[in-house]
């Protein structure tokens, strides 16, 4: 694969004393949207969070661009130009959705084009724009959760299971909104269970089992291949 935009290296993270990641290596390519796929408890939210920082690897390397970002902190990482949407959605419940969204705006500023894309994709947004988050409903907090990853131009986005918990016309705006994302250039790494929205904005796939990556290619391959899913993860595809 010419060019990934990150590359793991044989990555393993413990949590206290459990070994979880025991050696994750998968590339990323630049541009569109890689799906990292499994069983619940595989490690895919591990990963996602040692990228990020978040956990410390002790071993194995990160590359960002071909350089290592692994022993930065989350605030290098971000500024390295990671953004994140973790799974609790990481929102401030007490202030405005004003306020988060100028939190995670590096000069405290958001760029009035982007805000625009942000109204335009999320339009409840602006409507509670001085309410506090946590009065939101939990489709309006997991828009906003992904509002705060992309008031900045990031080149890449980590987004951890965005559709959890939440109704088909959320996740219908919600699958929307990253696809123009990509649409406009961004790479993205997404964890999600739900096989509709994966196969649906999916162009690439790394699947892990117990805290390894065991398949890696196209999203039209795993895709076109019941048999494949099923030995993978297990479970069958929806066909919509
Ligand atoms: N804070 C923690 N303390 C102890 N064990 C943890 C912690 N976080 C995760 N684990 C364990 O690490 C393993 C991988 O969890 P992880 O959340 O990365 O999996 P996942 O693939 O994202 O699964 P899910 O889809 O269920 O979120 C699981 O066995 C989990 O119980």
């Amino acid at each position: 694969m010419s060019d990934p935009i990150l590359q793991l290296k044989g990555v393993k993270t413990d949590i206290a004393q459990y070994h979880i990641l025991h050696g994750v290596s998968f590339d990323v390519p630049r541009g569109g949207v890689t799906m990292l796929l499994g069983r619940n408890g595989a490690g895919k939210t591990t990963t996602l969070r040692t990228i990020m920082g978040l956990w410390k690897p002790h071993a194995g390397e990160i590359l960002l661009d071909g350089a290592p970002i692994n022993g930065l902190n989350p605030a290098q990482i971000a500024r390295r130009g990671i953004g994140f949407v973790p799974e609790d959605m990481g929102i401030f419940s007490d202030l405005s959705v004003e306020e988060n969204i100028r939190l995670a705006a590096l000069s405290g500023q958001p760029v009035a084009e982007r805000l625009d894309w942000i109204f335009g994709a999320f339009p409840a947004l602006r409507t509670f724009w001085k309410s506090p988050a946590g009065t939101l409903s939990g489709g309006q907090k997991q828009m906003l959760s992904v509002a705060r990853a992309v008031v900045e131009d990031r080149e890449l986005y980590l987004i951890d299971e965005p559709s959890k918990g939440l109704a088909p016309a959320i996740v219908a705006t919600l699958a929307r909104a990253l696809k123009d994302l990509k649409n406009r250039g961004a790479t993205i790494l997404m964890v999600e269970q739900n096989f509709s929205l994966a196969r649906a904005l999916g162009d690439h796939v790394a699947v892990m089992d117990d805290g390894r990556i065991v398949w890696t290619g196209a999203m039209a391959a795993l895709s076109a291949d019941t048999a494949l899913q099923e030995r993978l993860m297990g479970l069958k595809m929806e066909h919509s």
